[in-house]
């Protein structure tokens, strides 16, 4: 059962829509059954939360700030995702043929629901993921600077006329896919989905989503406040398990595009689904970044974007900075300076609006970290500070809280260096040369993001260019709006979330050719 939060936001969503939305759209009520959502129904098919159709055994969902049980979620079956999709595909001709611009008006419309329930909807998702509030926060607002640029765009998804010669001209047309398949990690949950479903909604799709079996809240939530917004019924859907719900959504015939955000051997089995469904696949997948840290750099700034870099969400981040290559000369003043602003991170309660480092997602996630930390001792790092279970008192004792932990005398062979540890491990390696660091950096497989820093602005803007990875930041770290793309190289993805980026990936195009002379067929025709 969900504490007494979501009852709080259900309540507020029907104040705050009741009154504000049915004279905004014509005094049409769609405010309705938000007072439902304690205790689930944890499906959203086809405008309203339900049960599955037919009941699978029910996952536990673990509240990880205390180990607790938050809810009980029903797996969907194949007929439940069957069923989803019929929704999904049952809507999408009059979803598809309103113009980009009444898409758009319900996309802002749901943008203004989320900010006027920015705090309730942020401890759902704290709930969820263990993350400190404040960090609730910036995810959920960038949820509504999604909707709002996106609504924004949708009107600006247009074709394109080409003159041809004699008069002649082609069309071409931008049309939505279809059906969306969305599968997502447990990070970030609710922005996880919101990165796919505005964009895709926009562009005339329609959407099943799957959440992580960790984080399965807040996209249900998404879907109250879709249809709250005006978005009809069916256009948004949610379906809830583990890895065969997923690939029963993946692998469906009816599902004209997969998009997904997870980890690489997981996004392998996706494009799979896709190869054999001739589909198009997006893939948002892991990471393993390098910060690169240049002797004449902003100490302070480096200090601060290497927290950032490493220990937000706990480390739970896909493109966290990781690998941080810090120059000889400077090298012992910032590890120096670093371990002391690690050690003053304050682990505690994820609801506490002094915390900086919440709970760990799970406790096999945690003892997964913890191997990490104790490899890289066997490879012969030191560990400076953090990498223990910290033991929380009372109702928090039952949450894996971790100290974050800033690991020294890393070579780039080991463990801790080279895999995606997602956990607050921040592995400090030292280089002398831009040449070494830049060969060094890009000696992965992972290409999700890096940075560099410097008060050189040549050298700022070569070594970026020279990283191989979809994003990189100068003298900054872990930046995300929503106007600016983002993206894998390598094996961390295929395709782009934000920016206008996206709409190639969530449209096809349909060249309508037009002939305003004679068909010219040569010498095969003769009078
Ligand atoms: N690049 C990005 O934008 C980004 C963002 C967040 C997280 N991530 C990555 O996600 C990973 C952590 O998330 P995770 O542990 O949830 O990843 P995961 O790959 O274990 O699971 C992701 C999702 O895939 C589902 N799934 C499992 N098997 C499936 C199958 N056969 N078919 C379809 N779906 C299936 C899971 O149920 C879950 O919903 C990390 O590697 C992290 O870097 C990437």
């Amino acid at each position: 059962m969900l504490p007494g939060t979501c009852i709080y936001i259900s309540v507020l969503f029907n104040l705050k829509g009741k009154t504000k939305m049915a004279g905004n759209l014509g005094g049409r009520t769609f405010i309705r059954r938000f007072s439902r959502s304690l205790g689930g129904p944890w499906n959203y098919v086809g405008g309203q939360r339900c049960e599955p159709c037919l009941t699978l055994p029910s996952m536990k969902v673990t509240e990880p700030a205390t180990g607790n049980t938050l809810c009980e979620v029903p797996v969907s079956s194949q007929e439940e995702v069957d069923r989803a999709v019929a929704s999904a595909k049952g809507v999408f001709p009059s979803w598809s043929k309103l113009s980009g611009r009444e898409r758009g008006q319900k996309l802002m419309e749901a943008c203004r629901i989320i900010r006027d329930n920015l705090e309730d909807i942020s401890k759902l998702e704290v709930q969820d993921t263990g993350k400190p509030i404040w960090e609730a926060r910036v995810d959920i607002a960038s949820c509504a600077d999604a909707l709002e640029y996106y609504g924004g765009v949708a009107a600006a998804v247009v074709g394109q006329h080409v003159a041809l010669p004699g008069g002649s001209f082609a069309m071409v047309q931008r049309e939505p896919l279809g059906v969306i398949g969305g599968v997502g990690a447990w990070n970030f949950p609710m922005q996880t989905c919101v990165w796919k479903v505005a964009p895709a909604l926009a562009c005339g799709n329609t959407f099943v989503y799957k959440p992580s079996q960790f984080t399965p809240v807040t996209a249900v939530t998404l879907g109250e406040i879709l249809t709250s917004a005006g978005v009809p019924d069916g256009v948004f859907n949610v379906v809830q398990g583990e890895g065969e719900t997923g690939a029963r959504l993946c692998n469906h015939p009816d599902v004209a595009k997969l998009t997904f955000t997870g980890s690489v051997p997981t996004g392998t089995k996706v494009m799979t689904a896709g190869a054999k469904g001739i589909k198009s696949v997006t893939l948002e997948l892991g990471g393993k970044s390098p910060i690169v840290i240049f002797e004449d750099a902003d100490m302070k700034n480096a200090i601060k974007a290497t927290l950032m870099a490493n220990f937000l969400s706990q480390g739970q981040v896909c493109s966290n900075g990781t690998r941080v290559f810090v120059q000889r000369s400077i090298a012992d003043e910032f590890i120096q300076q670093l371990v002391s602003a690690t050690q003053k991170l304050k682990i505690g309660d994820p609801l506490a609006e002094d915390t900086t480092v919440g709970a760990t997602i799970h406790e096999d996630h945690a003892k997964k970290v913890l191997s990490y930390i104790a490899s890289a001792k066997e490879e012969g790092a030191s560990v400076l500070c953090g990498g223990e279970r910290v033991m929380l008192p009372g109702k928090l004792s039952g949450g894996w809280y971790l100290s974050p932990a800033v690991v020294v005398d890393c070579k780039d062979n080991m463990k801790v260096v080279q895999e995606e540890v997602f956990g607050s491990v921040a592995s400090v390696l030292v280089f002398d040369s831009e040449e070494e660091a830049v060969r060094r950096a890009n000696d992965t497989n992972f290409g999700l993001a890096g940075a560099v820093f410097t008060k050189d602005i040549q050298r700022g803007h070569r070594v970026a260019n020279a990283i191989e990875a979809g994003t990189v930041w100068i003298n900054t770290y872990n930046l995300y709006p929503t106007e600016v793309p983002f993206g894998g190289y390598k094996h961390s993805g295929i395709g782009r979330e934000n920016g206008l980026a996206v709409i190639d990936f969530f449209t096809q195009t349909r060249t309508v050719y037009v002939e305003m002379g004679d068909v010219d067929c040569g010498p095969l025709y003769q009078e």
